[in-house]
């Protein structure tokens, strides 16, 4: 769209609207029409992977609503190309046709003209659109003249296509195409984020400036209210271990597996890590409570950091939704301040939206099999380890052990000289010089009443099965049951 050169190449967004105000000055002088919403970029740079730079500075200049790639999210193979809506720029999968940027002459077309014929005549491009519900090409202007190669192979294409199928073909203009497609294909709307320096293609036209390594070793993913500060705490201890940069809104957590966080992209997301290189270790992690729970996660982060080692933090399930309720108390949430913990807990149908909100979000955190199941479609078993919250509590120097070999970390950092039991608190801290301690702020190890009696009888019975589910699980898997599992199994019998 402005000569053929690679946005990517652009870090600073306001020289790529430079050219791009050039170009724009260029079609509007020659009459070249710049309305059609639609721009392609050389080599796809900047499209996939996003350079965000590039969906800026196209809205800015061109008012850009679409465009296409096919490397989305790999050249090959090509029937699973996908499309992504990023930034409200819609992105379709394009497919080759095998006209390339120079001009073709029929004659001299690679492997002879009748490996064209062929492609057209039953061949790849026939099956290419009967097999795609809307295909995308792309060719080059210089194949409209000399031999017109485009236009000879799109006419004896769609000519080929008729006489042989009951296809209907039909074409829209690019903006009414896209609503269509992202029509057809709605589970497409969301992007799917990778490694940019996973795909040699997607390496090569990925920005100098940018590197692949300001991305988490491993997760801590909740739930919440299970001693996930407390781990956090303990890690960033650690010589060799860095957390991310805190976020002013949800402060050590970065929250983007789990929601809109992630559309604003992986560069977002790269910003809150240290650039490895600057740094005395590239060990970084980042723990966001809300993950464990979350649909999207799960599939989201293997995605993007495939090898990472996932960390999740057990407690009884009923201990966490009533702290998890203390919590929302404190933070004032309306419903939870109107309401007592057994009338969330056991709220029925036709309960207020209001109080059934507050009851889905106290309770399903704790149906900890199926939740862990779902990271185990993305992750192998060896990747995830599963902490027991009360031994993290008691005695979390032996927890720090497991969690040190497990992560492969070195050198072995001995928690049991570094923290210590502060009475005051009632919790293990940091121990500092001279005997002083740090320990986590008034909102962890709150002071609250304990659990009502029948509450504790409800929620032993509504956890139960998911229990049951999870002591199959942690059998499978070969791991120990924690003693409030074992007990709560006693129960069932
Ligand atoms: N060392 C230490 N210090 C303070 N608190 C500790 C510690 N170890 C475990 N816990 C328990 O952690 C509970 C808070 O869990 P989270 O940090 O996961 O909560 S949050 O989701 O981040 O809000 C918190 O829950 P509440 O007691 O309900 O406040 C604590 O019981």
């Amino acid at each position: 769209m402005w000569s053929h050169m690679q946005p990517h190449l652009f870090h600073n967004e306001s020289s790529l609207v430079e050219q791009m105000i050039l170009n724009k000055k260029f079609a509007l002088e020659h009459g070249i029409p710049t309305d059609m919403g639609y721009a392609v970029a050389p080599h796809h740079s900047g499209v996939y992977p996003v350079h965000i730079q590039l969906y800026e500075a196209w809205k800015k200049v061109w008012n850009i609503r679409i465009t296409s790639t096919e490397e989305y999210p790999h050249l090959k193979p090509a029937r699973y190309r996908r499309g992504f809506i990023h930034k409200n720029i819609m992105v379709l999968p394009r497919q080759t046709c095998g006209l390339f940027t120079h001009t073709i002459f029929y004659k001299e077309y690679p492997g002879g003209p009748k490996e064209l014929d062929k492609s057209i005549q039953g061949g790849e491009l026939f099956f290419t659109v009967v097999l795609n519900p809307i295909s995308i090409f792309m060719t080059h202007l210089s194949n409209y003249g000399n031999d017109r190669l485009g236009l000879y192979t799109f006419v004896n294409l769609a000519n080929f296509v008729q006489s042989w199928t009951n296809l209907r073909l039909q074409t829209l203009p690019p903006v009414q195409l896209a609503h269509k497609y992202f029509e057809l294909f709605p589970d497409q709307k969301d992007p799917l984020w990778q490694n940019p320096c996973d795909d040699k293609r997607h390496r090569d036209i990925w920005s100098k400036e940018k590197t692949c390594d300001r991305l988490p070793k491993f997760l801590v993913i909740g739930p919440q209210k299970t001693g996930t500060t407390a781990l956090y705490l303990f890690l960033v201890m650690h010589p060799s271990i860095l957390s991310n940069s805190p976020s002013p809104k949800t402060f050590e957590e970065v929250q983007f597996f789990n929601r809109n966080n992630y559309h604003r992209g992986i560069d977002w997301y790269m910003d809150f890590f240290p650039v490895p290189s600057n740094v005395t270790t590239d060990f970084l992690f980042e723990k966001s409570a809300n993950y464990f729970h979350s649909e999207e996660a799960p599939k989201r982060a293997a995605s993007l950091v495939p090898k990472a080692k996932i960390i999740t933090i057990l407690i009884d399930p009923s201990d966490r939704a009533y702290s998890w309720y203390q919590h929302q108390r404190s933070h004032e949430d309306p419903a939870a301040l109107k309401f007592s913990f057994y009338e969330v807990i056991s709220a029925g149908p036709r309960a207020s939206s209001e109080l059934r909100a507050l009851q889905k979000r106290c309770l399903v955190p704790g149906w900890y099999a199926s939740h862990i199941e779902r990271w185990l479609i993305y992750f192998p078993p060896f990747q995830l380890l599963i902490i027991d919250g009360q031994q993290l509590r008691t005695d979390p120097a032996t927890v720090m052990d497991e969690v040190q070999k497990f992560l492969g970390v070195s050198p072995h950092y001995n928690y049991s000289e570094a923290l210590t039991f502060d009475s005051h608190k009632g919790f293990w801290c940091q121990l500092l010089e001279e005997g002083k301690t740090k320990c986590l702020g008034k909102s962890k190890g709150r002071k609250y009443p304990p659990m009502d009696p029948e509450s504790r009888v409800f929620l032993s019975s509504y956890y139960r099965d998911h229990n049951v589910e999870l002591s199959k699980l942690l059998h499978r898997l070969g791991q120990p049951l924690p003693s409030w599992l074992r007990q709560e199994l006693q129960k069932v019998r």
